[in-house]
């Protein structure tokens, strides 16, 4: 698959212009805050019909507008021409796909299959858990549909069952218990059986690009730990009712779970050093990549911010190397970084990016 040209309307600080990117690789130079990550943030929004960079689709609406429009044209993996535009009016978003509006976010997601790498992906390391948890249940969507409406399932009745403790409405609690084990224990064996091969991938790709033969590893921490079947779950939501009622919100379940990154004197948030920590969320990345590669045999679309600035020449070789799988990938390089050309086949296309708009480079 390959975006072919891209248009955005209103969207940040970006120039209403279209832009031609058939090509595998596309590189965006220009000074700090000129509108290149905005570019990856459009055609990560187009693809998927959200930011991730924020929640709030009105703030991807240039300063004083309401409105904004995402336009993309791309060949699929059988050569097949596509149009895919995304509009935000009126504080709704459309996704229209051929002509032919998307209703299903559910759909677009298998569509076009995208990963970002940033600096914000430290946090997966190093942030609260909710964020490792984030990441796990994104890396699993993107291949399993099944674990996708698992989720939605489980994250809608958490929420009524919350409701109802809050509105002191108990006569339900039990049949929410019970919808709650049957999605939760079925999101908990999916996330066992992806951590374990996860973890097949990602220490080999550190030990590699860090070159050191240090074991990162990823852990699984279930909250239902000690729970092996459905009727287990619902007999321990049972007996810790009464601490959810004085609590106010369930306080056990898959929501609750925990992905630790250890190394062999416990967790690495503790121990790395920010540079570790750093390599680790790339690698997280990478390793996302060649997960969804093993389970698809599909190659996605890479969106690479910024990241590549810091690592040594030799680890970026490394790291290069590893996330070569691509169908396209988006590259935001300062114009300082005069290594760029030589990351650039032939065939790249490069572009200036200056005022949020975007001129063949010079130079
Ligand atoms: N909603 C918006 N409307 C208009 N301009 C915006 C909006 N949001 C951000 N901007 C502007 O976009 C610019 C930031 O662009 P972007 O994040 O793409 O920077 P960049 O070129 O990737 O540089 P950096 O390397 O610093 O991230 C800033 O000038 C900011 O003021």
């Amino acid at each position: 698959m390959r975006f072919t040209s891209l248009k955005t309307i209103q969207f940040r600080n970006l120039a209403p212009q279209e832009i031609p990117v058939d090509r595998k690789q596309v590189f965006l130079v220009g000074p700090n805050g000129q509108g290149k990550t905005n570019l990856l943030e459009a055609i990560y929004t187009l693809c998927y019909g959200s930011s991730f960079r924020t929640v709030y689709m009105r703030e991807l609406a240039t300063h004083g507008q309401k409105n904004f429009k995402l336009e993309g044209t791309y060949r699929d993996d059988a050569s097949l021409e596509h149009r895919l535009e995304l509009e935000y009016k009126d504080s709704k978003r459309s996704v229209f796909l051929d002509g032919r509006e998307i209703k299903d976010r559910k759909e677009l997601i298998y569509n076009i299959p995208c990963i970002v790498f940033s600096h914000d992906d430290i946090s997966f390391v190093r942030g609260e858990p909710e964020e490792r948890r984030r990441f796990f249940d994104q890396t699993m969507s993107m291949y399993n549909p099944l674990f996708f409406d698992d989720m939605r399932r489980y994250r809608s009745i958490l929420k009524q069952r919350n409701q109802a403790i809050k509105e002191e409405r108990y006569s339900l609690l039990d049949v929410y218990d019970i919808q709650l084990a049957t999605y939760g224990l079925s999101i908990q064996q999916e996330r066992t059986r992806a951590v374990y091969e996860f973890d097949q991938i990602f220490p080999g790709m550190y030990c590699q690009v860090s070159q050191t033969d240090k074991e990162i590893h990823i852990q699984y921490n279930p909250s239902w730990s000690k729970c092996a079947s459905k009727d287990e779950i619902i007999s321990h939501l049972a007996q810790t009712r009464q601490r959810d009622l004085k609590l106010g919100t369930t306080t056990s379940g898959v929501h609750r779970d925990r992905f630790n990154v250890v190394d062999n004197n416990g967790l690495f948030s503790q121990t790395g050093s920010t540079g570790q920590l750093r390599l680790a969320s790339l690698i997280f990345r990478t390793a996302q990549m060649a997960f969804y590669q093993k389970k698809t045999g599909r190659q996605p679309l890479l969106l690479v911010d910024d990241v590549l600035l810091e690592l040594d020449f030799k680890k970026r070789e490394m790291f290069l190397h590893l996330m070569e799988n691509y169908c396209q990938a988006f590259f935001t390089f300062l114009p300082e970084e005069h290594y760029f050309p030589s990351l650039a086949g032939e065939e790249a296309l490069v572009y200036d990016v200056e005022n949020g708009r975007f001129s063949d480079h010079e130079g």
